[in-house]
């Protein structure tokens, strides 16, 4: 069973993915950490230094590998679906939730943030339009199910995916899952 986690920068899949992974009492990881971990620096800084594309190739190929050898839950960076193959990969080897986000909701929860590459511009929010536009249909074509972000809380998100992955039947039907309490 491998749940993966898509969608814009700052929708949650970093820290709703790790929560839902403990809620399971199964293994989390996400692609961006991996991606740091084999380059040897920050994402930001490799952009600078070698550009979008280069950074692109090294995401394709760690998605290739977690996307086969992952058991658990994966978060991806947002970029992840722009790629067709890697829109495939996700979609035949995991159950992809799509977490949607308005352009407006994500700008509000980074518009502090220094650590996106995109985000570092003059006008974020209309970043994060055109982001949204153009994603938008490439995180549908690569997900099973779409959740809503926005009002939710980080654990009513957590306890409305687990809802939807056990009524599509993709829960072991022994799979204890741990209050947060007790975990
Ligand atoms: N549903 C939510 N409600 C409030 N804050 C959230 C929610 N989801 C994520 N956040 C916050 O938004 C920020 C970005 O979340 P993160 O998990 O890093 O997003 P992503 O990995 O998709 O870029 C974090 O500070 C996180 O705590
Ligand atoms: O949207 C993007 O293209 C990117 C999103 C980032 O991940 P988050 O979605 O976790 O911020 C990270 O992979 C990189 O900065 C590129
Ligand atoms: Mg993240």
């Amino acid at each position: 069973m491998t749940i993966i986690f898509v969608g814009l920068p700052g929708s949650g899949k970093t820290t709703i993915g790790r929560q839902l992974a403990r809620r399971l009492g199964v293994p989390f990881v996400d692609s961006d950490h991996v991606i740091e971990d084999r380059l040897g620096c920050s994402i930001r800084e490799y952009f600078a230094r070698e550009g979008e594309e280069a950074f692109r190739d090294v995401e394709q190929a760690v998605l290739d590998d977690l996307s086969q050898h992952h058991q658990g839950v994966l978060s991806t960076g947002g970029g992840s679906v722009l790629r067709e193959a890697n829109r495939r990969h996700l979609h035949d080897r995991g159950q992809v939730i799509y977490l949607r986000s308005s352009p407006e909701d994500v700008y509000r929860r980074l518009r502090h943030d220094t650590v996106r590459p995109l985000l570092q511009v003059e006008d974020p929010l209309s970043r994060l339009r055109a982001l949204y536009d153009a994603r938008d249909p490439l995180y549908r074509d690569a997900a099973h199910f779409v959740i809503e972000t926005g009002r939710p809380s980080v654990s009513t998100l957590v306890n409305m995916i687990l809802m939807q992955l056990e009524l599509a039947g993709h829960l072991p039907a022994r799979t204890q899952t741990h209050s947060p309490a007790a975990s």
